[in-house]
């Protein structure tokens, strides 16, 4: 059995907008999101993920391609797995004067699922002590929360969580965040939907980065920033101008870097030997390690002047040179 919870093949959604203007949401898009942990969908506003997400769910009909989710083709078998995906999409309807807790308990009803896994649910999402409140008295934050507990109700393999910190405080954006973290630990698969950089390095394992409806690039987070084997390094010198000559004439990419030398394409150990070699010793010798905003802003900026996806991995980048 395939070990790809999401998979997408030439994924294709066009729109025809009321003013008769041809858009392509969602271009040709190739994505595979493997079993467990947290799996970012990164993307800038407009990239064509909530319409990505939509079409998953048979909420939208796809122009092409195909789709998968546990192995079985959707939306023609959605049916027999939608029980095992929770998705928070949009705002979910919640009675606003009932508590957390009777919402809940109602929709486990609807649903046909024991009462004991409300308990669970608000246990999970960490509203367990404000659960006899009114819906209505509730931040964003703890609605945003409720909405995740009542996907968890049906103790879910996948979760989908389209933009799920969208509008919270700086506050409840760390709970939300640190409750993904969690779910993800626990077994739960969960795509994280999101347009910010920083969420999708602090609470996921691998992602997808997608610009203009097209796949950018995909993998374990630590392979798409570099990982440790960084290629560029910084080289702290007496005397810099002599060792950038040294560097160069070994045919290696050398960038001033104040009183130090930023070194492309060559690992630290050579840099030393080769330095060492000369009687020059450095006092400095720093892998750089580029960060996923480095890698993501040099993706999107090729998309937005055209260019055709890319192989999906591995990434390479010169940032980080900063
Ligand atoms: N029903 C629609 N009709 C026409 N165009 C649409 C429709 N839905 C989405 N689009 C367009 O498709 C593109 C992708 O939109 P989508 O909402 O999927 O992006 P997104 O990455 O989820 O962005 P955001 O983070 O802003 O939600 C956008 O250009 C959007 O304007």
């Amino acid at each position: 059995m395939s070990d790809l919870v999401i998979e997408t093949t030439g994924l294709r959604k066009e729109f025809r907008t009321r003013r008769g203007r041809h858009v392509v949401a969602v271009h040709d898009l190739d994505l595979a999101v493997p079993r467990g942990g947290v799996h970012g969908f990164l993307g800038p506003n407009g990239s064509g993920k909530t319409t990505t997400i939509r079409m998953l769910l048979g909420l939208a009909r796809a122009s092409k391609g195909e789709m998968r989710l546990f192995g079985q083709p959707v939306p023609h078998l959605l049916p027999s797995v939608i029980d095992r995906i929770g998705a928070v999409v949009e705002q979910p309807k919640f009675v606003p004067t009932f508590s957390g807790r009777k919402n809940l308990t109602l929709l486990a009803r609807t649903i046909g699922v024991p009462s004991h896994t409300v308990d669970a649910a608000l246990e999970q999402v960490g509203l367990n002590g404000r659960d006899q409140e009114r819906y209505k008295g509730y931040s964003l934050g703890m609605k945003q929360r409720l909405a995740i507990a009542a996907t968890l109700l049906k103790s879910p393999d996948l979760l989908i969580l389209d933009e799920p910190t969208n509008g919270l405080d700086p506050a409840g954006i760390r709970d939300i965040r640190d409750m993904i973290r969690g779910l993800g630990d626990s077994g739960v698969t969960v795509l994280l939907s999101s347009h910010i950089l920083a969420e999708v390095q602090q609470v996921c394992h691998s992602a997808s980065i997608i610009g203009k409806g097209r796949l950018l690039a995909s993998g374990d987070v630590d392979d798409l920033v570099g990982g440790g084997s960084t290629s560029t390094t910084r080289v702290g010198v007496a005397d810099p101008a002599t060792a950038a000559r040294l560097l160069r004439e070994a045919g290696h990419h050398v960038i001033p870097d104040g009183e130090a030398l930023v070194v492309e394409g060559v690992e630290p150990r050579e840099i030393n030997r080769l330095l060492a070699g000369h009687e020059i010793f450095v006092h400095e010798l720093t892998p750089v390690r580029a960060d996923l905003e480095s890698v993501f802003l040099q993706l999107t900026r090729d998309a937005s002047v055209g260019r055709p996806a890319g192989p999906a991995a591995p990434v390479t980048t010169e940032a980080g040179v900063a």
